[in-house]
């Protein structure tokens, strides 16, 4: 699904990103961690199209990130730290507009049901964006990925400021978007969500991918030694 070959990125003589490969396959979330600085951000930058890569490739679905870039970024949907929406429009009419921009024609039927699916209440729906907190808003634009049959999810930093309860609905909804098949790359610091929801944790130093765990077979303790025997290195 998601193939990233020998991705490279410097700044001046600066090397943020050193030929990174990994995979992400249709239904797998892949979490990235890494101590700051450790090229994370600038991975996710760089399959979002936000900076070009110096050097590599990447696929989805076997078409060039970068040689197809129009078409690849209808099958992407980015969930950024802090969702920015319409405070003044509630969450159905911030879909519809969101659907305006990516040429798509939804009913309010389809927009209930994938923010139901998204895990937000009925009640909310017509809220204004205003009054909701972080995690709901992240809830709307998960359904708004729903809704464009995203092919893969690129997070950044989701469960950074949510509480523990909020935290373990994110990990439902993530549960949901794997079931639809999408592939999840999520950036994060949050060793104890990554090892709740990832297939695999990949953890990043200085640019490289150093440790590419399957999650299933390590407890919470044995990922967080893992994690900084990485850094004692
Ligand atoms: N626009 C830029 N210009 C110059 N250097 C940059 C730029 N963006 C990132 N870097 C450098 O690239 C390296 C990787 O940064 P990046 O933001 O990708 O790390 P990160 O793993 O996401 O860190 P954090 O966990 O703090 O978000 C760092 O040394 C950073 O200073």
């Amino acid at each position: 699904m998601l193939e990233v070959n020998q991705l490279t990125k410097t700044f001046g003589n600066r090397i943020a990103v050193d030929h990174l490969n990994f995979k992400i396959a249709s239904g797998e979330v892949l979490c990235l961690l890494g101590a700051n600085g450790a090229g994370k951000t600038t991975t996710l930058n760089m399959l979002l199209g936000f900076t070009a890569p110096s050097s590599g490739s990447a696929t989805l679905d076997g078409d060039d990130l970068y040689k197809q870039a129009s078409l690849c970024r209808q099958k992407i949907m980015y969930v950024p730290e802090n969702v920015n929406l319409y405070p003044r429009f509630d969450a159905i009419e911030n879909i519809h507009y969101l659907a305006v921009l990516a040429k798509m024609k939804l009913t309010d039927q389809q927009i209930h049901e994938a923010l139901s699916s998204a895990g937000l209440k009925q009640a909310d729906f017509t809220k204004h964006l205003a009054e909701y907190s972080k995690g709901m808003r992240q809830k709307v634009a998960i359904a708004f990925a729903l809704l464009k049959h995203a092919r893969l999810i690129l997070m950044d930093e989701p469960t950074s400021g949510l509480d523990p309860v909020a935290t373990q609905d994110f990990i439902q909804v993530v549960n949901t978007i794997k079931e639809r098949g999408a592939a999840v790359l999520i950036v994060t610091h949050d060793l104890l969500c990554a090892h709740q929801l990832a297939d695999r944790i990949g953890i990043m130093k200085q640019g490289h991918l150093t440790d590419l765990i399957t999650t299933q077979s390590l407890t919470l303790d044995q990922l967080t030694q893992r994690y900084f025997d990485q850094f004692a290195a």
